[in-house]
Formats: structure tokens, sequence, C-alpha cells
């Protein structure tokens, strides 16, 4: 192989698109929720997939970069999350630029879409791939006729080797609302370690993030358009209630969010919003 590839395929009964670079880099994202599943850099499995996940559609599907739109968790009358994780978006193409890849997806609302969101929504998102590096772009564009305004994430489930050494670091010293403490404001006290329960909700930071693990370093990193970040560990208690998560699984993941929450986005007819998160292996 020569140049990078994009090749539609049937993964576990979903429609996929499976990525694949000359450096050996793979990547697959699946229609449903337009969500990245997986991303291989040297052999290794950088994103979590529970084994439980749940892939008929019927809940979101626990792992890879779930899209979030246009509600952050419960913050607003829709479901948890918002409305298209569970959505079948449109598979629109991919275009190679040098040695990068960049595949399409899109998410068009039919007015109304929702009782508590009847306007008219284009969502997208793009997928780049190049060495050693992933970014996904969310974009919406109002293209009904009324404003509307909206909160959201990419729900990123990092995978982690070696819980006993994993460490997040770059929020030490910052401010975060605690949800997993009743939304009281902390100040983050050193790296953020694998533990506890962890819900928190920082401000984005302005250096990139970097986890370091057994696996060795990912650095994180967001567009200013996402102005907050959220970083997610179930802990081992809420982990073993969860249905589509395996009992030992908060061992093997670190959500780091990119997202907008506590300032909605105003979008007003014909307006468009976008913004990216990258994940790039250092080491
Ligand atoms: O189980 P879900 O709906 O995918 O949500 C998982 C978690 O997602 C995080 O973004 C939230 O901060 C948590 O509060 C939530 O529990």
């Amino acid at each position: 192989m020569t140049e990078p590839q994009a090749t539609r395929e049937i993964w576990r009964g979903l429609a996929c698109t499976q990525i694949t670079l000359p450096s050996g880099d793979c990547v697959r994202v699946s229609d449903l929720g337009a969500q990245v599943l997986s991303w291989q850099v040297a052999g290794h499995e950088r994103l979590f997939l529970s084994e439980s996940a749940v892939l008929d559609g019927s809940a979101a599907i626990r792992g890879g970069v779930p899209v979030c739109f246009p509600q952050f968790n419960q913050r607003g009358p829709l479901p948890k999350h918002g409305l298209v994780r569970r959505s079948a978006w449109q598979w629109r193409s991919a275009q190679v630029h040098g040695e990068a890849i960049t595949a399409r997806w899109q998410w068009d609302a039919a007015v109304p879409w929702h009782a508590d969101f009847a306007h008219g929504v284009r969502a997208e998102v793009a997928v780049t791939v190049s060495p050693d590096t992933l970014t996904v772009q969310l974009s919406a564009t109002n293209t009904g006729g009324t404003a509307f305004a909206f909160t959201g994430a990419l729900h990123t489930y990092l995978a982690i080797q070696g819980a006993d050494i994993a460490a997040l670091n770059g929020l030490e010293g910052a401010a975060f609302w605690n949800a997993a403490k009743a939304f009281s404001p902390a100040v983050q006290s050193g790296s953020v370690v694998l533990g506890e329960e962890v819900d928190r909700v920082y401000a984005r930071p302005l250096q990139a993030l970097e986890l370091r693990d057994a696996a060795g370093s990912l650095r994180i990193s967001q567009d200013a358009a996402w102005p907050d970040t959220v970083v997610w560990n179930p802990g081992a208690a809420l982990c073993s209630s969860l249905p589509d998560m395996n009992a030992g699984d908060w061992m093997r993941m670190l959500c780091v969010e990119a997202a907008v929450i506590n300032q909605p986005v105003a979008l007003h007819p014909g307006q468009r919003w976008h913004a990216a998160q990258t994940l790039q292996v250092v080491a």
C-alpha cells in the first residue's frame, strides 16, 4: 500500500469504514453514531471498546469516540448525551491529502426532530488519520429558520494499560466541577489517576494533556471551540453496575472529553460551528 485507504465493511453487524495507512495505523468508524470504534498505532489499540458494548442501536456504544449532541449529559430536556449517539449517520466520502486521509459522515434532522429540539440541523463528523495521529471534528449547521443553542462532547474512551501507573497530566491546579460529588467546585491536586469515581468538568487547558501509562505517552488536545474538558472514569462500584461494562473495565479506560457545556453555543439560521479533538501517540 502506498497511500491511505478507506474501505467499507460490515463489522459485527455494523456498517463501518476501515481506514488504513501505509504505516500500518488503522481506524474503524461505525455509521451508527458516526462513532470511531478503534484506533491502532504500531499494533496497539489506543481506544477502549467494552466487550459488552451494545451494538444494535438500543443503547449507545460503550467505547471509542461517541458523539454527544445537541445536549451534554442530562443538562437539558433531551435524552442523556443528546440524540445522535444511537442514530445511523450517512457515510459521505474519504479524501486523501498527502500522508493523511479524512473520512466524513453527515446527519440531517428532519424538522421537527424532537419535541424539545424542533430545529433544522445538519451535524457532520470528519475523522482524519495521519501517522500516529487521530483527529475527530464535529460540526453543526443551522439549516432551519430559527436560532437554537446546543451543548455536546466528543466522549473519547482512551485505552489504559497498567492502571496502577496511569496518569493524566496537565490539569494540576485547575478548578473543576465535581459531578461525582453533587457538582461541588474543587481544585485538581496532582495528576488524575485511576481509583475512585472521577467525573469532572474543567475549563479547556491551554496546553495539550498527556496520558502516560504502560503503553507510553498520548497527547490530547482540543480546539478552543470546545471550551470544556471532561474526565470520566466510573471507578469499581459504578463500573460493576453498568450493564455494558465488565467489572474490571474501569482499569482499562479513561474518558477525556472535548466538550461544550457551561456556555451553550448559539447558532442562527445559516451559521456553522465546528471543533476538533486530536490524539497523538508521542512515545
Ligand atoms: O453512560 P453514559 O450515558 O454513556 O454516560 C457516561 C458518563 O459520561 C460523562 O461524560 C458524564 O460526565 C458522566 O456523568 C456520565 O456518567
